[in-house]
């Protein structure tokens, strides 16, 4: 159901909102949320960030000449109002598609992306260094991160707070404060926050200002009005402490709050400003109010009643497989614990969090302080396991050489959205970990093939007390197989043979396991007697495994759910060593290729990377030097699948 947008049909770019007036800005606001609601109800995705920001970014826009003025939102979840007001309404409904527009501000989309995000608490940082190189530049225009409550939980923005205050650079921080993470905001500074929103001396002091300034049609007693309310009711700030001028709380929804603020602040000649602003995660669109999410991440829905399209009730999420077979774990083992960094829904750490509340612990963004965190636990004889998906880990990397594999201490990881992530692209991407986490001398890391092989895995974690382990396992459901009623652990660096043959040898890492087995069915199927194994361990590899299918095949591919210098380069360097390639192996590694690849469905993803049953066949008979025909003839009758 498409609503009427008759003012919006007429802002093809953000100029067209710079001479509107009052009443004419408030109908585009009001028209724009419609658009945002309809939209995402056709393409699923973050909802909820976006309704929040609805009127923010209109005001924005308005005052500031973007693209000139420089805009950054962090994270860039909440940036869909910002993409339908700056040219980019034609193509909405194709967000998070293959080929469509990214579901996060990016620099290759839009002259108005000023800055890719995806990852929190990157923007102020950003924004510095926009406003330095303004400066050195000798240039004047506006520079403006946008950034959440539960991004301000992150250490890099305080990082960057820190040098932009010493540094005075003229730069604008718009604190988006809706009381929310994914889950509810937790730590010190969502407390503070809420401290600042709630003073009621404050608040009613900034009613008298704001009536004052009405009334007079000036907007310049408005900021006297509220720097006098601020000394008044609150003193300094954190803020101010951090060399940044704080102004606000302002009511995020109130167009006629947000632009004479933003005007003062674009006219003024300060150094850092903080513009404090109170918005509602959800805002305009009761389904999502009233969630307890505030409708963050949503499937497609119905606009009416806001019910989601449920994904196939199939077999279960390897999320819930890992929370459950961890809470099956502590119930006789008091030493575990879990650590999620503000993802407690995303990594299942919820479902532990609702049966041990006192070992369950949301440290907020902070991935960087969740795994020293674990660290510390593991020193003093507890079993943390920390929760975090690939691609953030990525951000907590230092402390995990330093704090926890120098050490040698028990830290658990569980890695979920291991490999590619569809709708969110490259930014969320779990590629990496398994060469960033094999290189680490002492590291335990396997990958799961199915949730039995997951659910083992925890269970194999539980027992390793005097090194780091860590077990990756994808987004998504997994084979729909019956757990067994006892979970086994693994033998420590021992993988598996799944299927016996004599000529061909895949060797798979992770759930390529199953392309594998179809590529051997196909393979067979042309007289190719085609061994199938799974690795289950990318350190320590099962090495006695590994140069028996080297010496027994003709051809050995390895296959994994990761960049180019993870499991295939250790197999390749495990070989060498051996002098296993010095008499004729045919060998090949499929990887991830080396590229960031866009976002589209995930087997849409990982035909394009070539990493699916047919391309596994192929490239087993371009090893053996098959003629291209005959790789045709096993792959065509795959293709029609
Ligand atoms: C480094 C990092 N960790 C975790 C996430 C997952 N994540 C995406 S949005 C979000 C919450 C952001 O909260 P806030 O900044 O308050 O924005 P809001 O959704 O409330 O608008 C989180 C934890 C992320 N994007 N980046
Ligand atoms: C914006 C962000 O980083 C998170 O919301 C992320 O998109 C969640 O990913 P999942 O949907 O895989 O939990
Ligand atoms: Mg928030």
């Amino acid at each position: 159901m498409t609503t009427s947008t008759p003012n919006l049909d007429r802002i093809t770019a953000p100029a067209d909102l710079r001479n509107l007036d009052r009443d004419m800005l408030i109908a585009v606001a009001d028209e724009l949320r419609a658009e945002t609601i309809n939209a995402v109800s056709v393409t699923g995705g973050h909802l909820g960030a976006g309704l929040g920001v609805v009127e923010l970014t209109t005001a924005l826009h308005h005052v500031f000449e973007t693209p000139k003025d420089i805009l950054i939102w962090d994270v860039g979840h909440q940036c869909y109002p910002h993409k339908i007001l700056t040219g980019r309404r034609d193509r909405i409904r194709t967000l998070r598609q293959g080929g469509g527009l990214s579901g996060f501000t990016k620099r290759s989309e839009s002259e108005y992306d000023a800055f890719g995000a995806a990852h929190a608490s990157t923007s102020i940082s950003a924004a510095l260094g926009f406003a330095v190189a303004r400066d050195l530049k000798g240039e004047s225009n506006n520079v403006i991160a946008v950034i959440g409550d539960g991004s301000m939980s992150a250490g890099m923005a305080y990082e960057a707070m820190n040098n932009a205050g010493g540094l005075d650079k003229r730069l604008i921080v718009i604190l988006n404060d809706n009381d929310m993470s994914i889950a509810p905001p937790v730590g010190a500074m969502s407390h503070y926050f809420a401290r600042l929103v709630s003073s009621q001396s404050y608040r009613s002091l900034r009613k008298i200002g704001k009536g004052v300034a009405k009334a007079i049609g000036v907007e310049g007693p408005a900021r006297k009005a509220e720097e006098y309310m601020r000394g008044m009711a609150m003193g300094g700030t954190l803020f101010e402490e951090m060399g940044f001028r704080y102004v606000g709380p302002i009511d995020g929804h109130d167009l006629d709050q947000l632009v004479p603020v933003l005007r003062n602040i674009r006219d003024g000649d300060d150094g850092p400003v903080l513009i404090h602003v109170v918005t509602q995660k959800g805002k305009g669109y009761a389904p999502a109010e009233a969630a307890d999410d505030k409708y963050h991440g949503v499937a497609k829905f119905n606009v009416v009643t806001g019910e989601q399209q449920k994904a196939a009730s199939g077999p279960a999420s390897y999320t819930k497989v890992f929370a459950q077979q961890l809470i099956r774990e502590a119930e006789t083992d008091d030493r575990i614990v879990g650590i999620t960094a503000a993802m407690p829904g995303g990594t299942g750490l919820d479902l532990f969090a609702e049966r041990f509340p006192e070992r369950c612990f949301d440290v907020g963004i902070a991935e960087q302080h969740a795994v020293t965190f674990a660290a510390g636990l593991a020193a003093d004889g507890m079993k943390p396991f920390a929760a975090i998906y690939s691609t953030f880990l990525q951000r907590g990397y230092d402390q995990v050489v330093h704090d926890v594999a120098i050490q040698g201490l028990p830290v658990r990881f569980a890695i979920d959205r291991a490999g590619l992530v569809g709708a969110d692209g490259a930014t969320h991407a779990g590629s990496f970990d398994v060469g960033y986490l094999g290189a680490l001398p002492g590291m335990v890391l396997m990958a799961a093939a199915d949730e039995v092989e997951l659910a083992r895995m925890v269970a194999t974690s539980v027992q390793i007390d005097d090194r780091p382990s860590a077990f990756r396992y994808p987004r998504g459901n997994g084979l729909g197989l019956e757990m067994p009623a006892v979970i086994e652990p693994l033998a420590i660096g021992k993988g598996r043979i799944v299927r016996e043959g004599t000529s061909i040898a895949l060797l798979s890492l992770g759930t390529r396991l199953d392309e594998a087995l179809k590529a051997a069915d196909a393979l067979g199927a042309q007289g190719y007697s085609t061994t199938v194994a799974d690795a289950r361990f990318a350190k320590p590899l099962d090495e006695d495994l590994i140069l028996r299918l080297a010496r027994e095949h003709e051809v050995l591919v390895t296959i994994e759910e990761g960049a180019r210098g993870g499991f295939g380069a250790f197999v390749l360097q495990l070989l060498a060593e051996r002098g296993a390639l010095d008499h004729g192996l045919k060998i090949r590694t499929m990887t991830l290729p080396d590229v960031f690849q866009d976002h589209d469905a995930p087997f849409k993803m990982y035909d394009t990377a070539g990493l699916n049953a047919r391309h596994i066949a192929a490239t087993a008979l371009e090893a053996l030097g098959r003629n291209q025909d005959l790789a045709k003839s096993v792959v065509a009758p795959m293709l029609a699948e």
